[in-house]
């Protein structure tokens, strides 16, 4: 199955299909031209599937790799002079390629470094966890955390090509499967009720595994047309972050060490949902209907945190604007909105505990 994200000269294209990385050489051949290929990697993904990588690359690149420590703590402003300097080490010029193997972490950090090393070198996405397949490979959101909040250092840099072979999630861990459904589920509430349908028909991801190219193409798809409406996220794509103004706090209230993205996006996706059918705004049931489906495919609901607890990292949150707290909310599944509020729609009840 092939993609084409239109967003004119940096349009590109998305392949999806089991195996895929035994023949991604021709198709990295297809868009780049140059001499010298950087692998990042990270300890887990590389001697999993690096070789398989390199055999097919080393006849026609000049290749190095650096495999970074797995885990979301790598994805952080420290990581980047590494990248650089190995870069520096490697002679990587605006001419060469970047490739990013891995899962979102790689995905979102490799992007950054290629984004600013030499104020742009050309990259690719090879993600390899489901998360990075239905979600982070696509759409050129690139950033490192900092202490303070997700994301908050980063661009916007497509990249030149993302192949997706969803046989490499065999190996992954079934938490990083749970993880991916999160944001699979998301799309879901956001714009396809019927993949919600028929994610609540199958109700746990052995069942799914069938469908599961058709599920990761879905959701690539949706991405894919929100993009193309609005890369910049000035509209639109806030609704990519549903459930991501209390998951993203509650990753940094715990330093990004407890609740995976995936996790916490599940428990900012049924507790926003549950303030704002309180509110009367989304039609009653919606928030059981998505913790009966976030509690089949093995995710949390809730983390028992006091939301006082996360105003300051609220305040952080991108989606604000001119003094406006945006959040996402559904009418119903299938229908979502971005809603302009202030820091009362979260402090209403002071005790109130996600
Ligand atoms: N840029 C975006 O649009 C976007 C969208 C969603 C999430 N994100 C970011 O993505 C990150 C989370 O990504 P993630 O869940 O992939 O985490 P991750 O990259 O940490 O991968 C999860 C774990 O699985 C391992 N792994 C990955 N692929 C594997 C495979 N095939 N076999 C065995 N192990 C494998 C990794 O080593 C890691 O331990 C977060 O930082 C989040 O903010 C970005
Ligand atoms: O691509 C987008 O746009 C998204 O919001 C997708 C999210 O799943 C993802 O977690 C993204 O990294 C969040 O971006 P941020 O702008 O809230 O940092
Ligand atoms: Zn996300």
């Amino acid at each position: 199955m092939k993609l084409t994200v239109n967003l004119g000269k940096d349009s590109y294209p998305i392949y999806i299909e089991n195996n895929l990385l035994k023949h991604a050489n021709s198709l990295i051949g297809e868009i780049f031209s140059g001499r010298r290929i950087m692998i990042i990697s990270d300890d887990n993904v590389y001697p999993l599937y690096g070789q398989m990588l390199t055999e097919q690359l080393s006849a026609d690149y000049d290749l190095s790799h650096l495999v970074l420590p797995h885990g979301e703590g790598t994805k952080s402003f420290q990581t980047l002079p590494v990248i650089y300097g190995a870069l520096l080490k490697a002679r990587i010029s605006r001419s060469d390629l970047i490739i990013a193997l891995g899962g979102g972490v790689i995905g979102d950090l490799a992007g950054f470094a290629a984004s600013s090393f030499l104020r742009g070198v050309k990259f690719v996405q090879i993600p390899t966890s489901l998360l990075a397949q239905v979600d982070s490979s696509v759409g050129g959101k690139v950033a490192v955390d900092l202490p303070e909040g997700k994301n908050l250092v980063g661009a916007f840099y497509q990249p030149k090509l993302v192949l997706i072979d969803p046989l490499v999630l065999d190996t992954l861990n079934p938490r990083f499967i749970n993880d991916g459904m999160g944001e699979v589920i998301k799309y879901g509430c956001i714009k396809d009720s019927e993949l919600f349908c028929t994610l609540e028909a199958h109700s746990s991801f052995t069942e799914l595994k069938e469908e599961l190219p058709s599920i990761i193409h879905r959701c690539v798809d949706i991405k894919r047309v929100v993009v193309e409406h609005d890369q910049f996220d000035t509209g639109e794509r806030m609704l990519l972050n549903f459930g991501h103004t209390l998951g993203h706090t509650i990753e940094q209230y715990y330093h990004y060490e407890r609740e995976s993205h995936g996790e916490a996006v599940a428990i900012g996706m049924y507790q926003i949902t549950r303030l704002s059918e309180d509110l009367g705004i989304t039609a009653g049931k919606t928030s059981l209907r998505i913790r009966k489906l976030l509690e089949a495919y093995g995710l949390p609901y809730e983390c028992g945190l006091p939301i006082q607890e996360l105003l300051h990292a609220i305040a952080v949150d991108k989606k604000n604007l001119n003094n406006r707290l945006n959040v996402i909310l559904l009418h119903n599944i299938g229908s979502s909105y971005i809603h302009p509020t202030t820091s009362a729609f979260f402090s209403r009840e002071s005790n109130y505990i996600i």
